[in-house]
């Protein structure tokens, strides 16, 4: 069965007219776990409380919710509600959301298409994952409309932009906080788990703005995220992509950190591309040392994200603007329609599958 025992992401659900409370999905039931396991922390209308308790907690959890799934299967099953009796909510609270830039090839073509004269790859690039702070307050939950955004599009042009796009990826959510101090080697002791994410872009609004500080109201304006967050512990590791020059020492890989996860972007039901998660060339472990290296502490629910997947192939990239090389190559979609960038109506949806676990969707229409 899909959705089985090796999956079990938690997410926030309510059934009509009751509080939003914490959950686990099972094939296309969700498990009720306040009522299931008597336990006040699952009667948060968000994962927060239980994403603090930490790495011990969690892991016990999912045994104990695999163990009533099991042999304890007629005593569950009334907490067992069907998926279309429920409404599923923002799973967790963000605090702070921060987005790196791991892909190389992502990376690369981003480089060729925004500054075709230089090197494709900036000089700190094989250094360091480069990152930004984005902003936690505009994440919301699949299913959520998106406007397109108004903002400058070159000196003295203001209106809505013309080059709206996404970013597939993949984003990690912080459980346990941490003092000032590094994080590195520390991984599966402070990141619960994974959720999709689409980091909506505005193109024409991030060219013009974001020398030399980075992206800002490009990207600002809203980024969707999947219900059901996957503990880590059900997504199949496999050694990272091999790293020249090898990375400082605060970045050297001490476990294999690469996830073999492979995403599939869909617009209006049409699969346009497959990114391939395993191929990215700076992991999740390496994100966390990062992030911390400078005595930044973590909150629980801080959300950083890998930057857009992309591939080798054209039809491994995770934007439209790699996807059409910004604009000058169409997509052609099978009902004779093309797409360069978003059209109002527009439905991008996002899903993801580690062998036979799936991590759901992120789904977004422009409104
Ligand atoms: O290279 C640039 O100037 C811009 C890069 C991006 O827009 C990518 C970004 O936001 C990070 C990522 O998703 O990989
Ligand atoms: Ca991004
Ligand atoms: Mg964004």
């Amino acid at each position: 069965m899909s959705w089985g025992l090796d999956n079990l992401p938690y997410g926030v659900f309510s059934p009509q007219g009751e509080r939003p409370r914490v959950g686990v999905r099972y094939g296309d039931k969700v498990l009720d776990l306040a009522a299931a396991l008597h336990d006040e922390v699952f009667a948060a209308p968000t994962l927060n409380p239980f994403m603090a308790r930490g790495h011990t907690a969690w892991r016990d959890t999912r045994a104990l919710i695999q163990n009533k799934l099991t042999s304890d299967l007629t005593v569950t099953e009334p907490h067992l509600i069907p998926l279309d009796r429920v409404r599923l909510h923002m799973p967790f609270e963000v605090a702070d959301y921060v987005d790196f830039y791991c892909s190389l090839e992502h990376a690369s073509n981003l480089g060729r298409i925004f500054r075709p004269d230089a090197e494709p790859l900036l000089p700190n690039w094989r250094h360091l994952p480069v990152g930004y702070h984005g902003r936690a307050g505009t994440v919301v939950p699949s299913g959520t409309p998106v406007s397109r955004p108004h903002g400058q599009l070159g000196a003295g042009v203001f209106g809505p932009t013309a080059k709206l796009d996404i970013e597939a990826e993949l984003g990690f959510v912080v459980g346990v906080p941490s003092e000032q101090g590094s994080a590195a080697g520390a991984f599966e002791e402070h990141v619960f788990g994974v959720t999709l994410v689409n980091d909506w872009s505005a193109r024409d609004i991030q060219g013009w703005e974001y020398v030399p500080l980075g992206p800002f109201l490009g990207k600002s304006f809203a980024t969707s995220i999947s219900p059901w967050i996957t503990p880590l512990e059900a997504l199949p590791r496999v050694p990272g992509r091999a790293q020249d020059p090898a990375p400082l020492d605060y970045l050297r890989r001490r476990d294999d950190w690469g996830l073999d996860v492979t995403l599939e972007v869909s617009i209006n039901g049409e699969v346009v591309s497959r990114p391939p998660y395993r191929g990215m060339y700076w992991t999740p472990d390496q994100m966390l040392a990062h992030l911390t290296v400078n005595g930044a502490s973590l909150r629980t629910g801080d959300l950083f994200a890998s930057g857009t997947v992309s591939g080798e192939q054209r039809e491994e990239r995770g934007s439209l603007i790699e996807l059409t090389w910004n604009g000058t190559d169409p997509i052609k979609l099978t009902n004779g329609d093309t797409r360069t960038f978003l059209k109002n109506g527009d439905t991008v949806t996002i899903r993801a599958t580690a062998g036979e676990v799936s991590l759901g969707e992120v789904s977004g229409t422009i409104g």
